[in-house]
């Protein structure tokens, strides 16, 4: 059932993790699990004692005397209706109740995770007293449900006595009427008395029951959801006929949890393949979203979103992340950003690159054939492993086998990011949980370094050197350049830094493109190219157009003069920028970065 449910767990919607605590699903996963099996294993051992007991014993009642086991049976409904009654009120507490522990250990696994946060803002007394409360809830809940099955227990302990003195009198009364003899009254008590004890038995096992179920029915609940988005299944496109063009077409979104407010509205862009662009904008803008919904996190409320003319809704989700977008998130890679997964995959075109087979993980160093020689570091069947939260181990490792293969500077790139930073003098010391044992930057860098080493043909960089100091920014972003030479690029910055290479550049706000414009694909071009070209690329030019203006450095509207965004707002955001460069001692247009 651990399996079962941890399996159906890893299959379901972002939207689910959303909408639920890490902790209430870590408590289904084993304090519900933990119950269910309790409960399962009392009912197999105690439960079919008791109830085959019961029933052997009713049948030699019958036999004993007809009537008087009639009259019992007559009697029984109304208990075992009345048990049942009382049985669907305490299951639903003991639901209430399980749900409450849930809540607390959500929140128990919130402060314990975020204990730096908790210490830097000295709210120990606070949280303790957050957790105490949902505690002591659960408590009075489960007190609740204690005195509930005692009652329960006592009531039926009564009822079935009552039936042994109700065969006594009535057996009496049949003796002195000769239709019974004293021995079998006798042994008439003695079963009887067997069924009260197995029944008793049942009952105090009912308790149990009852948790058990409810534990039960929330493990299932779980395990039999099934995701709007599969984790498989659906078209792919041939590598060798992979651009990486993607655009966004009249996209409408709110987040489920959410879904009276609308983060992107009616939002169109299209990505040129090859291209780098660039995505700015207040935060809360909707820029990360954007990124999410590419990687098909959450569905358009409305519009679709296309790779080389095909609606990614009806590609496969896998192949999508697998192999054709690497992402690299704001969070700072340590919440699994960049993963790997097994397949190697190329998307350009060449006899060697085009050839697409599933292969194995290879661990850190390449995989030892079966000869015991050392797997040549082809491309075809062999794939360094990279962890899905980053350690040490996986730095190194990813500096070591980074392959010279992974194209277009990728395995450089991935060796250039994961190299820096200090991450090489960390052999083998523990990462801590969710990497915490390593700098911001550092975790940065190993995100980085996973993500290129899938060598995907769409990159995704959603603030991806935030945490990086300028020395290192500086080296990563020049990885990243290179590793983006000839891939499709999104990326989402704040920084100047960041933007300076892109093509073009989209201010988005409030959900919507504000405004496009061309950069010139770089410092050069944007030196060289002017402003006038960026003009034209104003709000709805978007597209082909406005990658054609910028391709080969001559839209060089935003770089060159900062011109390229046409209106008031474009300007504002240029200045912005540069505003930010020069606050932070780096240059006029950020030239010293
Ligand atoms: N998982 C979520 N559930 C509900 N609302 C969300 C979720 N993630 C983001 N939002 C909301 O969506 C809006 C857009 O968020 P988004 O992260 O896309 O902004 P952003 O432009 O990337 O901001 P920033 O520059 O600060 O990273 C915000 O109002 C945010 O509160």
């Amino acid at each position: 059932m651990r399996k079962a449910l941890f399996i159906s767990l890893l299959r379901q919607d972002v939207a689910f993790y959303d909408a639920n605590r890490t902790g209430q699903l870590v408590n289904r996963l084993t304090a519900d699990v933990q119950e269910f099996k309790s409960s399962f294993k009392l009912i197999i051992s105690q439960g079919l004692r008791s109830s085959t007991q019961a029933a052997g014993c009713i049948v030699s009642l019958y036999l004993l005397s007809p009537k008087l086991t009639g009259l019992l049976l007559l009697v029984m409904p109304t208990l075992v209706g009345a048990g049942a009654l009382v049985g669907s009120f305490l299951r639903s507490l003991s639901r209430r109740a399980q749900e409450q522990v849930a809540k607390a250990t959500g929140v128990a696994d919130e402060v314990l995770g975020n204990v730096r946060t908790v210490r830097a803002f000295a709210m120990e007394d606070q949280q303790a007293g957050l957790y105490c409360a949902e505690a002591e809830r659960s408590s009075q809940l489960s007190q609740r449900l204690g005195l509930g099955i005692a009652a329960f227990q006592g009531l039926s302990n009564l009822a079935l006595n009552g039936i042994v003195l109700g065969t006594i009198f009535v057996g009496g009364s049949l003796m002195a009427g000769n239709e019974l003899s004293p021995g079998d009254l006798m042994s008439f008590l003695v079963a009887s008395q067997t069924v009260q004890r197995s029944m008793a038995n049942i009952s105090i096992l009912f308790g149990q029951v009852v948790r058990g179920l409810s534990a039960g029915a929330r493990v299932l609940e779980f395990m039999t959801l099934e995701p709007k988005v599969p984790l498989r299944g659906g078209a792919s496109i041939p590598s060798h006929s992979l651009l990486g063009h993607i655009a966004f077409n009249h996209v409408s979104f709110s987040y489920p949890t959410r879904p009276g407010h609308p983060v992107l509205r009616d939002f169109s862009l299209s990505l040129p393949p090859g291209k780098t662009v660039a995505i700015v904008g207040p935060s809360g803008g909707g820029k990360s979203t954007v990124a999410a919904l590419l990687e098909r996190f959450y569905e358009p409320t409305q519009g679709s979103i296309t790779l080389d003319g095909h609606d990614i809704s009806s590609l496969d989700p896998s192949w999508l992340r697998g192999q054709v977008i690497g992402f690299i998130s704001q969070v700072g890679g340590a919440g699994g950003t960049g993963h790997m997964s097994g397949g190697c995959r190329s998307w350009r075109s060449g006899p060697s690159r085009a050839h697409r087979t599933p292969c194995f993980l290879a661990p850190p160093s390449w995989r030892t054939s079966a000869s015991g020689s050392r797997a040549p570091p082809t491309r075809r069947c062999t794939r360094p492993r990279a962890s899905p939260t980053p350690t040490t181990s996986s730095a190194a490792s990813l500096r070591a086998t980074a392959p010279s293969w992974v194209s277009g500077g990728a395995g450089w790139a991935a060796r250039r990011a994961a190299g820096s930073g200090g991450t090489q003098h960390l052999p083998g010391s523990p990462a801590g949980e969710r990497g915490t044992a390593l700098s911001g930057g550092q975790r940065q860098r190993i995100a980085i370094a996973r993500a290129l080493l899938k060598d995907p043909a769409v990159l995704v960089l959603d603030e991806a050197t935030s945490a990086l100091d300028a020395e290192a920014e500086r080296v990563v972003q020049a990885a990243l350049e290179r590793a983006a030479r000839g891939r499709t690029v999104l990326v989402i910055a704040h920084r100047l830094s960041t933007v300076r290479a892109a093509h073009l550049i989209v201010v988005l706000q409030g959900g919507r493109v504000a405004e496009v414009g061309g950069a010139g694909g770089g410092v050069k071009g944007g030196a060289r190219g002017g402003a006038r070209r960026g003009r034209g690329f104003r709000r709805g030019h978007l597209g082909t157009r406005g990658a054609e203006g910028s391709s080969g450095g001559q839209g060089a509207g935003l770089c060159g003069k900062g011109a390229g965004l046409g209106t008031k707002q474009g300007r504002d955001w240029w200045r912005a920028l540069r505003g930010w460069g020069r606050g932070r001692g780096l240059g006029k247009r950020g030239r010293g970065l």
